[in-house]
């Protein structure tokens, strides 16, 4: 059985890729990897081709995997796509991770039991569970980050410390209900939006505590777009979510079906 994927969205992670790839691996077996590559100029999707030949003459090819995308697509349509590629692959859980180590690869494996062994859909990977745990970021994208998530919980009403936080793992169950939906934004605001369906759909969602170092190799992809699809995107979410029902799978009603004995009872 396939267990769990990490699904690493890359754009320009040359001066990474290489590490990542290999310290995910070094994890317990469990752990396999697609690369959602959008073109990068810089030969990211290049060098990982190079890997998978070297890890396919050891025998273990079927851990790294990669998908090509033809531009820069946007942060949400590469985990998206990712996603459904594991679904189809038949992977039980899904983690979403940066490229640059600013995550962890060894907290992986907390989310992962957070999920598999806690009886969870989703573990958040938080900065602010307990505190303010971010190392190098300037001041002012600190205070950026935290009050974005001030402004989700107020208008969402959802208590996630960590709303805007890229580092989780998923059940197949909460993204075989999220993606029945058009997921709206293709920015960091889909981290958001992410989260917001579990919450609604009442998928059990945990924060694992971890600390966020940022990059010190490559630079971030952050523009003043992405931040304003998540302020406005945010109020529309909110009010689009009033005209719609959530209902996990497994809790859809059961269509009737009509015989001649049900036509006698109604009748
Ligand atoms: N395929 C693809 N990958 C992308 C794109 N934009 C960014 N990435 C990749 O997505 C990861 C995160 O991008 P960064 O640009 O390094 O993010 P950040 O500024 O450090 O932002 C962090 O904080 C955000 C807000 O709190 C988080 O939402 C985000 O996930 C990340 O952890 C990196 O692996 C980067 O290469 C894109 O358009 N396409």
């Amino acid at each position: 059985m396939k267990e769990c994927l990490v699904v690493i969205p890359t754009y320009n992670e040359i001066e990474n890729i290489e590490a990542i790839i290999r310290k995910v691996l070094s994890l317990p077996a469990l752990f396999d990897i697609l690369i959602v590559d959008d073109g990068s100029p810089d030969g990211t999707a290049r060098r990982v081709k190079e890997l998978q030949q070297e890890f396919a003459a050891d025998g273990f090819a079927h851990r790294l995997h990669l998908m090509e995308r033809s531009g820069k697509l946007g942060l949400g349509t590469a985990y998206i796509a990712g996603f459904r590629w594991a679904l189809g692959e038949g992977y039980q859980y899904v983690c979403e991770m940066d490229a640059d180590f600013s995550h962890n690869p060894d907290d992986l494996v907390r989310l992962y039991d957070a999920c598999a062994r806690g009886g969870n859909d989703v573990a958040i990977g938080s900065r602010y569970i307990t505190g303010v745990n971010v190392v190098n970021w300037p001041i002012g994208r600190v205070l950026m980050s935290y009050f974005a998530g001030v402004y989700v919980r107020f208008i969402t009403g959802m208590s996630v410390m960590d709303p805007t936080a890229g580092f989780i793992c998923y059940s197949k169950t909460v993204l075989t209900a999220i993606l029945q939906n058009n997921i709206r934004f293709v920015g960091y605001a889909f981290q958001i939006e992410m989260k917001f369906l579990s919450w609604k759909y009442g998928f059990r969602m945990t924060e694992v505590p971890i600390i966020f170092t940022d990059r010190t190799k490559g630079i971030s992809k952050m523009s003043t777009g992405i931040f304003k699809e998540a302020v406005f995107g945010v109020l529309q979410m909110k009010i689009g979510s009033f005209f719609r029902h959530y209902i996990p799978p497994g809790k859809e009603p059961k269509p009737v079906v009509v015989t001649p004995e049900t036509t006698e009872a109604l009748s």
